[in-house]
């Protein structure tokens, strides 16, 4: 079986976490054996820089910084995770991957994308997403979504105008993108998000 490298991107709150446990089981389903990474994070090494990158105590950190440290929890993810997966056959879920970078960082911090997709040639060892689902939804609705969730880290913590540079900022990059990224909108019943996923996931399993 050849591997498959599926992306989800959005906005905090936006509902990836949830698509991508319906789409698990769906790829399941098919025959594929799913790793499911969350970026920051998914190895030692990865999850204790995503715990200084997020630390709300860490308010001096530069931008280049913070853009440094997640091209770097991403080296790690791609070596140690992704990579073997894929060679193995398996389908990858990933839980935001450089597109949020691009976004966060290029656009909300206004490093620019291109820097960051530069920065990042190093981390992804030309490992790049077969598929990337875009979960739109409005800034103000993904922060009111998460504010019933668990305690907002440091990103989560900025102003409402900077996640709504990052609801743009997305909108922009897929309509940069319409071969490699599907806009769906979140706001949709859970249900009916799956379905539109599924749809794509299946006509790319089909392709000669
Ligand atoms: N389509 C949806 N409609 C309404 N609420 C949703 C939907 N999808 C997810 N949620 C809820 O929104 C919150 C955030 O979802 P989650 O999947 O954790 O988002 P993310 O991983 O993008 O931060 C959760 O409480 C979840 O149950
Ligand atoms: C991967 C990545 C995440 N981020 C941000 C987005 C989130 O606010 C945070 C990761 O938190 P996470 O809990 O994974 O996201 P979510 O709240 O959507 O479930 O880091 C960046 O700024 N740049 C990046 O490259």
């Amino acid at each position: 079986m050849q591997g498959i490298f599926i992306t989800m991107e959005g906005p905090d709150g936006a509902g990836k976490t949830t698509q991508i446990e319906l789409l698990k089981d769906y790829l399941n389903k098919k025959g594929y054996d799913v790793l499911i990474t969350r970026d920051p994070g998914g190895n030692a090494v990865s999850e204790a820089i995503r715990e200084v990158i997020l630390n709300k105590d860490f308010t001096e950190m530069g931008y280049m910084t913070e853009l440094l440290l997640y091209a770097a929890a991403r080296a790690q993810l791609v070596k140690e995770n992704i990579k073997p997966a894929l060679s193995a056959g398996k389908a990858v879920i990933a839980d935001r991957f450089v597109d949020s970078s691009a976004v966060y960082q290029g656009i909300g911090r206004g490093l620019g994308i291109d820097t960051v997709y530069k920065v990042n040639e190093f981390a992804l060892q030309g490992i790049l997403p077969d598929m990337t689902f875009l979960m739109d939804l409005d800034a103000e609705v993904g922060i009111a979504r998460k504010k019933n969730q668990a305690e907002l880290d440091r990103m989560e913590q900025e102003s409402l105008d900077f996640h709504k540079k990052v609801v743009e900022g997305y909108r922009s990059l897929a309509e940069m993108n319409p071969d490699r990224i599907v806009k769906v909108d979140a706001a949709l019943p859970k249900e009916a998000i799956h379905d539109i996923i599924t749809s794509y996931v299946e006509k790319w399993l089909a392709r000669p």
